[in-house]
């Protein structure tokens, strides 16, 4: 018999693209060797060139999905992803409760994702603030990239000074460590993503690769720390396995239809 590896679980919608959303989780918690596990909280209409609709999954039937892993399966780490509604996110925080996911229980990293990279909503308007009260407090990480920031914070971030000023002013709401990541600060010669609990600073800095390809780039370093959390690695540990990964996934991105094509983590495969 085969040792039982450890176990992730993914609280986000789908993307029919297969780029992004639990289709880029699943992929990556693959890829690191860890069994990933999920809650679907929407069905996305999307292809390459952006987002057409969705349409959100009755709340018990994400909030049951839930349950089901945790009591019988057990999750070492979760992340969440596209919660589409302040419904979904009020009921997943109380179920997260229940089975000791976050607030210093099981490791539990939060994607506060908005929106597409394309701009198209993926959160209904009221629900930000279910964000920053319901699930930012109970989180150990959260991840936020720079449209986020400035939604959540009002912050316009314009390089490594502001990412510190934004990460301090959503340590406010109450997560035990902020990313702030800058992969969208275009004209910058690197990506740096700024790491804090408040104490300590650290500054992930590594090459920008020339590619539009992107999509579920998000996704898919959220999803690489949630898998070295989940084998155990403390948040500085995980975030900086997570960040030589999606560097990786960037430089092997792929075209794929007529808009931006996927980051990719074949090349852990190879
Ligand atoms: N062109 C790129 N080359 C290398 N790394 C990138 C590139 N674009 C983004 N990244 C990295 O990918 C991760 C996700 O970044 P970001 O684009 O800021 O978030 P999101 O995908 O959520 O919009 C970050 O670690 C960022 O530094
Ligand atoms: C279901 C789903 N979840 C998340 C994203 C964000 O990913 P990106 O920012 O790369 O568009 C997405 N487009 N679709």
């Amino acid at each position: 018999m085969t040792a039982t590896p450890r176990t992730a679980l993914t609280i986000a919608g789908s993307d029919s693209g297969g780029g992004a959303g639990i289709q880029a989780d699943l992929r990556t918690f693959f890829a690191n060797g860890v069994h990933g596990m999920v809650a679907l909280t929407a069905v996305t209409v999307q292809n390459s060139l952006g987002v057409q609709g969705f349409s959100e999954i009755p709340v018990d039937v994400v909030t049951g999905q839930i349950k089901a892993v945790a009591t019988d399966m057990g999750v070492d780490a979760a992340k969440t992803g596209m919660l589409a509604t302040a419904e979904i996110i009020n009921a997943v925080a109380k179920t997260l409760d229940e089975v000791h996911i976050g607030r210093s229980g099981t490791p539990f990293v939060v994607d506060p994702v908005a929106a597409s990279m394309t701009g198209h909503a993926l959160l209904r308007e009221e629900a930000l603030e279910a964000i920053r009260t319901e699930l930012f407090p109970r989180a150990t990480l959260i991840t936020p990239n720079l449209d986020e920031v400035r939604l959540l914070t009002g912050v316009e971030v314009t390089g490594p000074e502001t990412q510190r000023e934004a990460a301090e002013a959503l340590l406010e709401f109450g997560s035990e460590w902020v990313l702030v990541k800058g992969g969208h600060l275009d004209a910058a010669q690197d990506c740096v993503d700024v790491l804090s609990d408040g104490e300590s600073w650290v500054e992930l800095s590594g090459p920008r690769f020339d590619t539009r390809n992107t999509h579920g780039g998000g996704d898919t370093m959220a999803s690489a720390i949630t898998s070295s959390l989940a084998k155990g690695a403390d948040v500085p540990t995980a975030v900086a396995e997570g960040k030589r990964f999606i560097e990786r996934c960037v430089a092997e991105s792929y075209p794929l239809g007529a808009g931006v094509g996927p980051v990719s983590p074949f090349w852990r495969l190879k």
